[in-house]
């Protein structure tokens, strides 16, 4: 009786223990069979095989990692990004794809709601209504020559507290904090205006906003569906963070709202800022205070640290190379002695124009150009095909880095744009293809010129920032001298994922101009 029993138990165990490996067994195959790998294994990958150390692989050797994926691969390749795979193409073809399929198959709006994790930050709802970048398209941009004026004097006072102005070098960290202030300040005055725009706090606030958007959204992007409301909840301090800056916008939103009410929709004094605009043409509930108050933290967020970067890396190539600052300086003082501080004298400025775009070139924000979700099975004009919910993008490299477009593609040549428009000007001369210049500058989208996106998402601020970064720049060269510690030596960028950014850990040295100083009219 005994011993039965004791069989008895032995059986059932093996028996629990039989179908508990079976079920692990049919998850495991489950989830190999809804995987990302199994579904993307027709694409070749590039780098580790692991998303782990592929991930690893693509932090330290993210350019070469990709730019040979473009070599190896005339088609489609992919890459692991921490958790997932991301596919990717340096074929101009298939960027071409990409640029044409319409929204509803590769999404732009789909993937910054992935990047943002929007359902568990901003809320989706806002970003996908997206109607002040008609806005941004339309007043704000044909408004630059007006806004011009403002920015410039927002941005002399901006650069006299945070750098001021003196004989001995001076180590300042740029790209901690006083790039940001220094954009921050410039572009507030054109969203909302003074006294708000030089509001430390205020800019702070928009900063940290933004700081813990992206932290957040780094984080809840590698966990499963279910966890990230309640992760989002414990981790982001966004809604107070976004309580705060309410507090700052939604004032002025009233106060304008009143003196609309008492003295009429158009009255003196009204300023000519994005608040403005953007409180005449909302409707419903985005015309709510608040609703309008996190749309200029929106903007804030697209527009700071995109310009702030880039007028990082220009600062570093200047320090790095003292004769590039003579070569800006010369072109600048003379502009300016004749024009003053305008948007044509800023039109006229080609070699900063040429200066800019070459940083743009070689320093992108990340490894990737024209991102997309597929919200069904695409198939690419070679045959290709991707499944429902891959991210999709263009490496940026494959063209910025092209020695067919750009000779000796990895050197900085300030006067690379200059010379290629050059180049083109003879090309109409003799009846050849002719372009126009505008293809060389910094605002140009095309294949060979993906900072800004390509397409019907291209960046809509990018003339806005175009304007913004080369008064920056002009103001830096006429009014300082810079350099870092070892002459020569310009930092690294940082490679985190697909990001790329300017190396934060280095100072960079600011003295009052010495060289060929003048009186520059102010
Ligand atoms: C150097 C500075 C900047 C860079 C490098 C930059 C780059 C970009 C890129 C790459 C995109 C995505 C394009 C795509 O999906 O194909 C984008 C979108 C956008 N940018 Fe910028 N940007 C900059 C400055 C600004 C500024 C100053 C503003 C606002 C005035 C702005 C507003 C926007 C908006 C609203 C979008 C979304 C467009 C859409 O999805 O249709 N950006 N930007």
């Amino acid at each position: 009786m005994h011993l039965r029993k004791v069989r008895i138990e032995d059986t059932s165990i093996s028996y629990i223990v039989g179908v508990g490996l079976f079920l692990v067994g049919c998850c495991v195959a489950l989830k190999y069979y809804r995987s990302e790998a199994r579904k993307l294994s027709h694409i070749p990958s590039v780098g580790n095989q692991s998303t782990f150390f592929g991930s690893l692989n693509l932090k330290f050797e993210g350019r070469s990692t990709l730019i040979e994926g473009s070599k190896l691969h005339k088609g489609l390749f992919k890459v692991p990004e921490r958790h997932s795979w991301v596919v990717l193409t340096g074929n101009r073809s298939l960027m071409e794809d990409i640029r044409r399929a319409p929204e509803n198959v590769l999404s732009a709006r789909r993937f910054f709601e992935y990047l943002l994790q929007a359902p568990y930050t901003f809320g989706s709802q806002t970003l996908r209504n997206d109607y002040h970048h008609h806005l941004i398209r339309g007043i704000f941009t044909k408004s630059i020559p007006l806004l011009i004026t403002d920015i410039h004097v927002e941005l002399k006072e901006a650069f006299d507290e945070l750098i001021p102005l003196s004989e001995e070098w001076s180590p300042l960290h740029l790209s901690n904090g006083p790039a940001m202030q220094l954009v921050g300040r410039a572009i507030n005055r054109s969203f909302v205006g003074e006294p708000l725009c030089r509001n430390l706090e205020y800019i702070a606030s928009n900063v940290a906003c933004a700081t813990d958007v992206m932290k957040t959204a780094v984080l809840l992007r590698r966990l499963p569906l279910f966890l990230k409301p309640l992760v989002g909840f414990f981790v982001s301090n966004l809604p107070e963070l976004l309580e705060k800056n309410k507090e700052f916008t939604v004032p002025i939103i009233q106060e304008r709202r009143q003196a609309m009410q008492e003295k009429g929709s158009e009255y003196e004094g009204k300023p000519s800022d994005f608040l403005s605009w953007l409180m005449e043409i909302a409707e419903g509930n985005d015309a709510k205070d608040e609703e309008l108050a996190v749309r200029i933290l929106l903007l804030n967020l697209a527009a700071s640290h995109t310009t702030s970067r880039t007028f990082v890396h220009v600062v570093y190539h200047l320090a790095a190379n003292p004769r590039f600052q003579e070569l800006l300086r010369t072109e600048v003082d003379e502009i300016v002695e004749r024009d003053g501080w305008t948007k044509s004298a800023l039109d006229d400025m080609v070699i900063v124009d040429s200066f800019i775009k070459e940083c743009l070139r070689l320093h992108p924000g990340g490894h990737t150009a024209i991102p997309r979700i597929a919200l069904q099975d695409f198939t690419f004009s070679n045959g290709q095909t991707i499944p429902k919910g891959t991210t999709v993008c263009a490496s940026i490299h494959a063209t910025h880095l092209d020695e067919e477009i750009y000779p000796d593609p990895y050197k900085f040549d300030p006067l690379r744009f200059v010379n290629m428009a050059a180049k083109e000007d003879q090309h109409d001369d003799v009846g050849g293809k002719y372009h126009g210049r505008n293809r060389y500058d910094i605002t140009s989208t095309n294949l060979d010129a993906l900072v800004f996106g390509y397409g019907k998402h291209a960046c809509p601020g990018r003339f806005f920032a175009a304007a913004v970064i080369k008064l920056m720049v002009a103001h830096v060269v006429t009014h300082y001298d810079v350099k870092f510690e070892k002459e020569g030596v310009r930092p690294s960028d940082i490679s985190c994922g697909l990001k790329l950014t300017p190396n934060p850990s280095v100072p960079v040295f600011f003295r009052k101009r010495r060289q060929g100083a003048k009186e520059v009219s102010s």
